[in-house]
Protein backbone atom coordinates (compact mmCIF):
# COMPACT_ATOMS: atom_id res chain seq x y z
CA UNK A 1 0.00 0.00 0.00
CA UNK A 2 1.47 3.76 -0.73
CA UNK A 3 2.21 5.55 2.09
CA UNK A 4 -0.14 8.50 2.49
CA UNK A 5 1.22 11.82 3.04
CA UNK A 6 0.05 14.90 3.96
CA UNK A 7 1.47 18.57 2.85
CA UNK A 8 0.31 21.36 4.73
CA UNK A 9 1.11 24.78 3.83
CA UNK A 10 -0.54 28.19 2.68
CA UNK A 11 1.00 28.19 -0.71
CA UNK A 12 -0.41 26.50 -3.56
CA UNK A 13 2.67 26.61 -5.87
CA UNK A 14 4.44 24.96 -2.57
CA UNK A 15 1.64 22.02 -1.66
CA UNK A 16 1.88 21.61 -5.89
CA UNK A 17 5.34 20.95 -5.55
CA UNK A 18 5.72 19.00 -2.95
CA UNK A 19 2.67 16.40 -3.84
CA UNK A 20 4.22 16.40 -7.20
CA UNK A 21 7.53 14.85 -6.34
CA UNK A 22 6.38 12.60 -3.59
CA UNK A 23 3.62 11.35 -5.87
CA UNK A 24 6.26 10.56 -8.78
CA UNK A 25 8.40 8.80 -6.22
CA UNK A 26 4.44 6.66 -5.59
CA UNK A 27 3.25 7.73 -2.35
CA UNK A 28 -0.11 9.05 -2.23
CA UNK A 29 -0.44 12.73 -0.97
CA UNK A 30 -3.56 15.17 0.04
CA UNK A 31 -3.04 18.33 1.16
CA UNK A 32 -4.31 21.42 3.59
CA UNK A 33 -4.31 24.98 3.25
CA UNK A 34 -4.41 25.46 6.97
CA UNK A 35 -4.89 24.42 10.46
CA UNK A 36 -8.23 23.91 10.09
CA UNK A 37 -8.17 21.66 6.50
CA UNK A 38 -5.27 20.26 7.91
CA UNK A 39 -6.84 18.76 11.36
CA UNK A 40 -9.85 17.81 9.69
CA UNK A 41 -7.53 15.66 6.97
CA UNK A 42 -6.16 13.46 10.12
CA UNK A 43 -9.34 13.00 11.78
CA UNK A 44 -10.96 11.77 8.84
CA UNK A 45 -7.51 9.10 8.14
CA UNK A 46 -4.73 9.57 9.73
CA UNK A 47 -1.59 10.17 7.80
CA UNK A 48 1.43 8.03 7.57
CA UNK A 49 3.33 11.35 8.07
CA UNK A 50 3.16 14.93 7.63
CA UNK A 51 5.15 17.88 5.54
CA UNK A 52 3.88 21.02 7.78
CA UNK A 53 4.89 24.37 6.84
CA UNK A 54 6.15 26.49 9.83
CA UNK A 55 4.52 30.02 9.01
CA UNK A 56 0.76 29.10 7.85
CA UNK A 57 -0.46 32.34 6.81
CA UNK A 58 -3.84 33.25 7.76
CA UNK A 59 -4.44 30.41 9.60
CA UNK A 60 -6.07 29.97 12.85
CA UNK A 61 -2.90 28.06 14.65
CA UNK A 62 0.24 28.53 12.93
CA UNK A 63 2.91 25.64 12.02
CA UNK A 64 3.98 25.02 15.72
CA UNK A 65 0.63 25.46 17.29
CA UNK A 66 -0.30 22.48 14.76
CA UNK A 67 2.19 20.66 15.49
CA UNK A 68 1.74 20.42 18.73
CA UNK A 69 -1.94 19.48 18.61
CA UNK A 70 -1.28 16.67 16.01
CA UNK A 71 1.57 15.16 18.69
CA UNK A 72 -0.78 15.07 21.42
CA UNK A 73 -3.25 12.90 19.64
CA UNK A 74 -0.80 10.80 17.69
CA UNK A 75 2.56 11.06 19.61
CA UNK A 76 4.75 8.51 16.78
CA UNK A 77 3.35 9.63 13.50
CA UNK A 78 6.16 11.72 11.71
CA UNK A 79 6.14 15.36 11.26
CA UNK A 80 8.82 16.83 9.07
CA UNK A 81 8.57 21.03 9.40
CA UNK A 82 8.68 22.93 5.93
CA UNK A 83 10.90 26.27 7.09
CA UNK A 84 11.72 29.20 5.84
CA UNK A 85 15.25 30.70 4.33
CA UNK A 86 16.06 31.98 7.91
CA UNK A 87 14.09 30.38 10.19
CA UNK A 88 16.15 27.92 11.28
CA UNK A 89 15.67 28.55 14.91
CA UNK A 90 12.04 27.67 14.40
CA UNK A 91 12.74 24.91 13.05
CA UNK A 92 15.50 23.73 15.56
CA UNK A 93 12.26 24.41 18.47
CA UNK A 94 10.10 22.70 16.18
CA UNK A 95 12.17 19.36 16.39
CA UNK A 96 12.75 19.88 19.89
CA UNK A 97 8.42 19.70 20.18
CA UNK A 98 8.61 16.52 18.36
CA UNK A 99 9.30 17.31 14.77
CA UNK A 100 11.34 14.94 12.68
CA UNK A 101 13.08 17.04 10.31
CA UNK A 102 12.95 19.38 8.40
CA UNK A 103 13.65 21.14 5.14
CA UNK A 104 14.55 24.47 3.99
CA UNK A 105 13.06 26.29 1.38
CA UNK A 106 14.19 26.08 -1.64
CA UNK A 107 15.05 22.60 -1.43
CA UNK A 108 15.56 19.51 -3.82
CA UNK A 109 13.86 17.14 -4.62
CA UNK A 110 16.21 14.18 -3.73
CA UNK A 111 16.03 16.18 -0.17
CA UNK A 112 12.81 15.85 -0.03
CA UNK A 113 12.35 12.30 -1.21
CA UNK A 114 14.87 10.88 1.36
CA UNK A 115 13.71 12.66 4.62
CA UNK A 116 10.09 11.21 3.57
CA UNK A 117 11.54 7.88 3.24
CA UNK A 118 13.62 8.24 6.48
CA UNK A 119 11.33 9.10 8.25
CA UNK A 120 8.41 6.75 7.01
CA UNK A 121 11.26 4.10 7.86
CA UNK A 122 11.70 5.49 11.43
CA UNK A 123 8.09 5.13 12.13
CA UNK A 124 7.76 1.91 10.64
CA UNK A 125 10.74 0.19 12.88
CA UNK A 126 9.57 2.00 15.87
CA UNK A 127 5.83 0.78 15.69
CA UNK A 128 7.88 -3.27 15.22
CA UNK A 129 9.91 -2.29 18.08
CA UNK A 130 6.62 -1.87 20.46
CA UNK A 131 4.29 -4.73 18.64
CA UNK A 132 7.93 -6.68 19.75
CA UNK A 133 7.83 -5.65 23.06
CA UNK A 134 4.17 -6.16 23.47
CA UNK A 135 4.93 -10.06 21.89
CA UNK A 136 7.87 -11.11 24.29
CA UNK A 137 7.51 -9.78 27.77
CA UNK A 138 9.07 -12.84 28.01
CA UNK A 139 12.72 -11.77 27.58
CA UNK A 140 12.75 -9.62 30.87
CA UNK A 141 10.78 -11.04 33.68
CA UNK A 142 11.54 -13.76 36.52
CA UNK A 143 8.62 -14.82 36.48
CA UNK A 144 7.83 -17.06 39.69
CA UNK A 145 6.55 -16.29 43.65
CA UNK A 146 8.23 -19.14 45.36
CA UNK A 147 10.61 -18.36 48.51
CA UNK A 148 13.26 -18.78 46.54
CA UNK A 149 12.30 -16.79 43.31
CA UNK A 150 10.96 -13.55 45.90
CA UNK A 151 14.86 -14.14 47.10
CA UNK A 152 16.59 -13.95 44.22
CA UNK A 153 14.61 -10.98 42.49
CA UNK A 154 15.31 -8.99 46.11
CA UNK A 155 19.29 -9.79 45.58
CA UNK A 156 19.00 -8.60 42.30
CA UNK A 157 17.62 -5.55 42.97
CA UNK A 158 20.55 -4.78 45.51
CA UNK A 159 23.10 -6.14 43.45
CA UNK A 160 21.55 -4.02 40.62
CA UNK A 161 22.18 -0.47 42.10
CA UNK A 162 25.83 -1.80 43.18
CA UNK A 163 27.83 -0.90 39.77
CA UNK A 164 30.33 -4.41 41.30
CA UNK A 165 31.27 -7.75 39.30
CA UNK A 166 28.83 -10.44 39.77
CA UNK A 167 29.42 -14.39 39.38
CA UNK A 168 25.43 -16.13 38.93
CA UNK A 169 25.48 -19.80 40.04
CA UNK A 170 22.93 -22.45 38.40
CA UNK A 171 22.26 -25.30 36.46
CA UNK A 172 22.15 -25.26 32.84
CA UNK A 173 18.37 -23.52 31.78
CA UNK A 174 17.44 -22.19 34.98
CA UNK A 175 17.43 -19.05 34.10
CA UNK A 176 21.18 -17.23 34.71
CA UNK A 177 21.01 -15.64 31.49
CA UNK A 178 17.58 -13.79 32.34
CA UNK A 179 18.68 -12.86 35.58
CA UNK A 180 21.56 -10.98 34.12
CA UNK A 181 19.33 -9.05 31.92
CA UNK A 182 17.32 -8.68 35.20
CA UNK A 183 20.11 -7.05 36.62
CA UNK A 184 21.22 -4.93 33.85
CA UNK A 185 17.64 -3.38 32.97
CA UNK A 186 17.88 -2.79 36.96
CA UNK A 187 21.05 -1.04 37.06
CA UNK A 188 22.44 2.68 35.81
CA UNK A 189 23.66 1.13 32.93
CA UNK A 190 20.04 -0.25 31.62
CA UNK A 191 19.84 2.20 28.50
CA UNK A 192 23.41 0.97 28.00
CA UNK A 193 24.11 -2.39 25.66
CA UNK A 194 23.68 -5.80 27.07
CA UNK A 195 25.97 -8.09 24.97
CA UNK A 196 26.54 -11.89 25.94
CA UNK A 197 29.75 -13.98 24.67
CA UNK A 198 29.15 -17.65 25.14
CA UNK A 199 32.63 -18.73 26.38
CA UNK A 200 31.62 -22.55 26.31
CA UNK A 201 30.13 -21.90 22.68
CA UNK A 202 33.09 -19.95 21.28
CA UNK A 203 36.51 -22.16 20.12
CA UNK A 204 39.21 -21.08 22.04
CA UNK A 205 40.89 -20.02 19.35
CA UNK A 206 37.95 -17.48 18.37
CA UNK A 207 37.77 -16.53 21.99
CA UNK A 208 40.27 -13.54 21.66
CA UNK A 209 39.06 -12.10 19.11
CA UNK A 210 35.39 -12.20 20.08
CA UNK A 211 36.07 -10.51 23.23
CA UNK A 212 39.35 -8.44 22.19
CA UNK A 213 37.92 -7.44 18.51
CA UNK A 214 40.50 -7.99 16.01
CA UNK A 215 42.94 -4.64 14.40
CA UNK A 216 43.35 -4.61 10.64
CA UNK A 217 46.91 -5.61 10.09
CA UNK A 218 47.63 -2.77 7.83
CA UNK A 219 45.60 0.34 8.69
CA UNK A 220 44.84 1.95 12.43
CA UNK A 221 40.44 1.45 11.71
CA UNK A 222 39.89 -1.21 14.17
CA UNK A 223 38.44 -4.57 11.57
CA UNK A 224 35.51 -5.81 13.99
CA UNK A 225 35.02 -4.42 17.28
CA UNK A 226 35.17 -7.18 20.05
CA UNK A 227 31.90 -7.69 22.83
CA UNK A 228 34.04 -5.31 25.38
CA UNK A 229 34.33 -2.58 23.20
CA UNK A 230 30.51 -3.35 22.06
CA UNK A 231 29.41 -3.69 25.61
CA UNK A 232 31.29 0.09 26.88
CA UNK A 233 28.79 1.84 28.79
CA UNK A 234 26.79 -1.11 29.94
CA UNK A 235 26.93 -4.66 30.61
CA UNK A 236 28.59 -8.13 29.25
CA UNK A 237 27.58 -11.38 30.33
CA UNK A 238 29.81 -13.91 29.85
CA UNK A 239 28.14 -17.23 29.82
CA UNK A 240 29.63 -20.47 30.63
CA UNK A 241 32.84 -18.46 32.11
CA UNK A 242 34.50 -22.06 33.66
CA UNK A 243 34.85 -22.77 29.66
CA UNK A 244 36.78 -20.10 29.11
CA UNK A 245 40.83 -20.97 27.92
CA UNK A 246 43.27 -20.32 30.83
CA UNK A 247 45.31 -17.98 28.19
CA UNK A 248 42.33 -15.51 27.97
CA UNK A 249 41.48 -15.62 31.53
CA UNK A 250 45.36 -14.30 31.70
CA UNK A 251 43.84 -11.49 29.41
CA UNK A 252 40.71 -11.12 31.21
CA UNK A 253 42.61 -10.52 34.17
CA UNK A 254 44.22 -7.42 32.88
CA UNK A 255 41.08 -6.01 31.71
CA UNK A 256 39.34 -6.23 34.80
CA UNK A 257 42.59 -4.77 37.12
CA UNK A 258 42.68 -1.76 34.57
CA UNK A 259 39.94 -1.70 32.39
CA UNK A 260 41.79 -1.01 29.19
CA UNK A 261 42.84 -3.88 26.41
CA UNK A 262 43.80 -4.18 23.03
CA UNK A 263 43.04 -5.59 20.06
CA UNK A 264 44.04 -9.07 18.87
CA UNK A 265 47.09 -8.01 15.98
CA UNK A 266 46.93 -3.99 17.71
CA UNK A 267 49.41 -2.11 20.03
CA UNK A 268 46.81 0.65 20.61
CA UNK A 269 45.25 0.31 24.59
CA UNK A 270 41.43 0.98 24.56
CA UNK A 271 39.61 1.98 27.60
CA UNK A 272 36.63 0.77 28.46
CA UNK A 273 33.51 1.16 30.96
CA UNK A 274 31.57 -2.29 31.51
CA UNK A 275 30.23 -4.28 34.24
CA UNK A 276 30.53 -7.85 34.07
CA UNK A 277 28.46 -10.18 34.85
CA UNK A 278 29.81 -13.90 34.73
CA UNK A 279 27.77 -17.16 35.06
CA UNK A 280 28.78 -20.98 35.48
CA UNK A 281 26.79 -24.32 35.50
CA UNK A 282 30.11 -26.16 36.57
CA UNK A 283 31.38 -25.65 40.34
CA UNK A 284 34.51 -23.25 39.69
CA UNK A 285 35.85 -24.24 43.13
CA UNK A 286 36.81 -28.03 41.53
CA UNK A 287 37.99 -26.10 38.65
CA UNK A 288 40.08 -24.22 40.42
CA UNK A 289 41.50 -27.08 42.42
CA UNK A 290 42.16 -28.75 39.28
CA UNK A 291 44.09 -25.99 37.60
CA UNK A 292 41.80 -25.58 35.27
CA UNK A 293 40.59 -22.26 36.36
CA UNK A 294 42.59 -19.02 37.88
CA UNK A 295 41.81 -18.44 41.77
CA UNK A 296 41.91 -14.64 41.60
CA UNK A 297 40.26 -14.40 38.44
CA UNK A 298 37.00 -16.01 40.44
CA UNK A 299 37.39 -13.49 43.07
CA UNK A 300 37.56 -10.83 41.37
CA UNK A 301 34.20 -11.87 38.87
CA UNK A 302 32.41 -12.56 41.90
CA UNK A 303 31.81 -9.91 44.22
CA UNK A 304 28.93 -10.82 44.83
CA UNK A 305 27.78 -14.14 43.93
CA UNK A 306 24.21 -14.56 43.16
CA UNK A 307 22.54 -18.54 42.74
CA UNK A 308 19.89 -19.47 40.48
CA UNK A 309 18.06 -22.15 42.22
CA UNK A 310 17.12 -24.99 39.94
CA UNK A 311 13.50 -25.72 38.94
CA UNK A 312 13.18 -28.82 41.27
CA UNK A 313 13.34 -26.62 44.49
CA UNK A 314 10.46 -24.37 43.21
CA UNK A 315 7.81 -26.81 42.08
CA UNK A 316 5.32 -24.18 42.71
CA UNK A 317 6.05 -21.91 40.33
CA UNK A 318 5.87 -24.67 37.50
CA UNK A 319 1.92 -23.66 37.39
CA UNK A 320 2.55 -20.14 36.95
CA UNK A 321 5.84 -20.80 34.55
CA UNK A 322 3.34 -22.85 32.11
CA UNK A 323 0.28 -20.22 32.33
CA UNK A 324 3.71 -17.77 31.35
CA UNK A 325 4.89 -19.74 28.32
CA UNK A 326 1.74 -20.52 27.07
CA UNK A 327 0.82 -16.99 26.58
CA UNK A 328 3.97 -16.23 25.28
CA UNK A 329 3.95 -19.28 22.72
CA UNK A 330 0.57 -18.28 21.95
CA UNK A 331 1.03 -14.68 20.93
CA UNK A 332 4.26 -15.58 18.82
CA UNK A 333 3.10 -18.79 17.12
CA UNK A 334 -0.83 -18.17 16.89
CA UNK A 335 -1.15 -22.15 18.82
CA UNK A 336 -4.04 -21.77 20.97
CA UNK A 337 -3.54 -22.33 24.75
CA UNK A 338 -4.99 -25.01 25.93
CA UNK A 339 -6.45 -26.06 29.65
CA UNK A 340 -3.50 -28.46 32.00
CA UNK A 341 -5.48 -31.23 33.94
CA UNK A 342 -5.03 -31.89 37.43
CA UNK A 343 -2.93 -35.47 36.35
CA UNK A 344 -1.49 -33.51 33.94
CA UNK A 345 -0.10 -30.42 36.26
CA UNK A 346 0.40 -33.37 39.25
CA UNK A 347 3.11 -35.27 36.80
CA UNK A 348 4.73 -31.82 35.73
CA UNK A 349 5.25 -30.76 39.28
CA UNK A 350 7.05 -33.95 40.33
CA UNK A 351 9.00 -34.26 36.99
CA UNK A 352 13.07 -33.72 37.81
CA UNK A 353 13.33 -31.01 34.93
CA UNK A 354 17.28 -31.72 34.78
CA UNK A 355 17.06 -28.94 31.80
CA UNK A 356 15.49 -26.83 34.25
CA UNK A 357 12.87 -23.99 33.40
CA UNK A 358 14.20 -24.43 30.01
CA UNK A 359 13.42 -27.71 29.56
CA UNK A 360 9.99 -27.10 30.81
CA UNK A 361 9.03 -24.19 28.28
CA UNK A 362 10.27 -27.08 25.52
CA UNK A 363 7.62 -29.38 26.87
CA UNK A 364 4.70 -26.80 27.01
CA UNK A 365 5.40 -25.56 23.10
CA UNK A 366 5.66 -29.77 22.51
CA UNK A 367 2.25 -29.82 24.45
CA UNK A 368 0.67 -26.99 22.48
CA UNK A 369 1.91 -28.38 19.32
CA UNK A 370 0.88 -32.02 19.55
CA UNK A 371 -2.38 -31.65 21.18
CA UNK A 372 -4.92 -30.68 18.31
CA UNK A 373 -7.79 -28.98 18.66
CA UNK A 374 -8.49 -25.41 20.43
CA UNK A 375 -8.30 -23.69 23.58
CA UNK A 376 -11.20 -26.01 24.43
CA UNK A 377 -8.69 -29.17 24.83
CA UNK A 378 -7.71 -30.04 28.30
CA UNK A 379 -4.56 -31.99 28.58
CA UNK A 380 -4.64 -35.16 30.43
CA UNK A 381 -1.20 -36.99 31.57
CA UNK A 382 -1.14 -39.28 29.44
CA UNK A 383 -0.79 -36.26 26.33
CA UNK A 384 2.29 -35.15 27.75
CA UNK A 385 5.65 -35.99 26.06
CA UNK A 386 6.47 -39.83 27.35
CA UNK A 387 9.86 -38.77 28.79
CA UNK A 388 8.13 -36.46 31.38
CA UNK A 389 5.54 -39.39 32.25
CA UNK A 390 8.41 -41.77 32.54
CA UNK A 391 10.95 -39.44 34.41
CA UNK A 392 8.86 -38.93 37.40
CA UNK A 393 10.78 -40.64 40.43
CA UNK A 394 8.54 -38.94 43.14
CA UNK A 395 5.40 -40.92 41.64
CA UNK A 396 4.27 -43.63 43.56
CA UNK A 397 6.44 -46.70 42.57
CA UNK A 398 3.43 -48.44 43.75
CA UNK A 399 1.34 -47.81 40.84
CA UNK A 400 4.14 -49.36 37.92
CA UNK A 401 6.57 -50.81 40.09
CA UNK A 402 6.34 -54.60 40.37
CA UNK A 403 7.01 -55.70 43.70
CA UNK A 404 3.71 -54.27 44.70
CA UNK A 405 1.92 -57.34 43.11
CA UNK A 406 4.28 -59.61 45.58
CA UNK A 407 2.64 -58.09 48.55
CA UNK A 408 -0.74 -58.42 50.62
CA UNK A 409 -3.57 -55.76 50.03
CA UNK A 410 -2.44 -53.99 53.57
CA UNK A 411 0.70 -53.64 53.02
CA UNK A 412 0.68 -53.03 49.17
CA UNK A 413 -1.72 -50.17 50.18
CA UNK A 414 0.53 -48.73 52.58
CA UNK A 415 3.20 -48.40 49.98
CA UNK A 416 1.09 -46.88 47.94
CA UNK A 417 0.27 -44.84 50.79
CA UNK A 418 3.52 -43.48 51.56
CA UNK A 419 5.02 -42.95 48.20
CA UNK A 420 2.02 -41.32 46.89
CA UNK A 421 1.74 -38.79 49.99
CA UNK A 422 5.56 -38.32 49.65
CA UNK A 423 5.66 -37.51 45.81
CA UNK A 424 2.49 -35.10 47.01
CA UNK A 425 4.11 -33.11 49.90
CA UNK A 426 7.54 -32.75 47.52
CA UNK A 427 4.95 -31.35 44.75
CA UNK A 428 3.55 -28.59 47.21
CA UNK A 429 7.38 -27.75 48.62
CA UNK A 430 7.13 -29.71 51.75
CA UNK A 431 3.94 -27.47 52.64
CA UNK A 432 1.85 -29.53 54.75
CA UNK A 433 -1.21 -27.45 54.95
CA UNK A 434 -1.40 -27.02 51.16
CA UNK A 435 -0.75 -30.89 50.87
CA UNK A 436 -3.73 -31.93 52.93
CA UNK A 437 -6.23 -29.63 51.21
CA UNK A 438 -5.54 -30.89 47.94
CA UNK A 439 -5.28 -34.94 48.72
CA UNK A 440 -8.26 -34.17 50.77
CA UNK A 441 -7.25 -34.55 54.26
CA UNK A 442 -7.44 -32.39 57.80
CA UNK A 443 -3.69 -31.87 58.81
CA UNK A 444 -3.70 -33.03 61.77
CA UNK A 445 -5.19 -36.20 59.83
CA UNK A 446 -2.27 -36.27 57.28
CA UNK A 447 0.19 -35.72 60.34
CA UNK A 448 -1.12 -38.56 61.92
CA UNK A 449 -1.03 -40.65 58.34
CA UNK A 450 2.41 -39.83 58.45
CA UNK A 451 3.39 -40.57 61.70
CA UNK A 452 1.63 -44.32 61.20
CA UNK A 453 3.40 -45.03 57.75
CA UNK A 454 6.76 -44.16 59.82
CA UNK A 455 7.14 -40.53 56.99
CA UNK A 456 9.36 -37.89 58.63
N1 LIG B 1 11.98 -17.46 36.08
C1 LIG B 1 11.78 -17.47 34.76
N2 LIG B 1 10.70 -16.88 34.24
C2 LIG B 1 10.46 -16.90 32.91
N3 LIG B 1 11.27 -17.48 32.02
C3 LIG B 1 12.37 -18.08 32.47
C4 LIG B 1 12.70 -18.11 33.87
N4 LIG B 1 13.87 -18.76 34.01
C5 LIG B 1 14.25 -19.12 32.78
N5 LIG B 1 13.37 -18.71 31.84
C6 LIG B 1 13.44 -18.98 30.39
O1 LIG B 1 14.04 -20.25 30.25
C7 LIG B 1 14.99 -20.24 29.18
C8 LIG B 1 16.38 -20.56 29.72
O2 LIG B 1 16.83 -19.50 30.56
P1 LIG B 1 18.32 -18.91 30.52
O3 LIG B 1 18.87 -18.93 29.13
O4 LIG B 1 18.32 -17.64 31.25
O5 LIG B 1 19.04 -20.06 31.36
P2 LIG B 1 20.60 -20.25 31.66
O6 LIG B 1 20.69 -20.72 33.07
O7 LIG B 1 21.35 -19.02 31.29
O8 LIG B 1 20.95 -21.44 30.68
P3 LIG B 1 22.43 -21.95 30.20
O9 LIG B 1 23.14 -22.37 31.44
O10 LIG B 1 22.11 -23.12 29.33
O11 LIG B 1 23.04 -20.81 29.50
C9 LIG B 1 14.89 -18.88 28.56
O12 LIG B 1 13.95 -18.97 27.49
C10 LIG B 1 14.36 -18.00 29.67
O13 LIG B 1 13.65 -16.90 29.16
Amino acid sequence: MAHDILIVDDEADIRDLVAGILEDEGFTTRTARNSDEALAEVSSRRPHMVFLDIWLQGSKLDGLQLLEMIKQDSPDMPVVMISGHGNIETAVAAIKRGAYDFIEKPFKADRLILVATRALETSRLKREVRELKQLAPAASSLVGRSPCMNQLRQTIERAAKANSRIMIVGPSGSGKELAARTLHNQSSRAEGPFVVINAAAITPERMESELFGVEQVDGQQPRKAGALEEAHGGTLFIDEIGDMPRETQNKIMRVLVDQTFQRSGGATKIKVDVRIISSTARNLEEEIAAGRFREDLYHRLSVVPIRVPPLSERREDIPELIEFFMDHISATSGLPKRQIGDDAMAVLQSHVWPGNVRQLRNNVERVMILAGGGPEVIITADMLPQDVGSMVPAMPSGVNGEHIMGLPLREAREVFERDYLIAQISRFSNNISRTAEFVGMERSALHRKLKALGVN
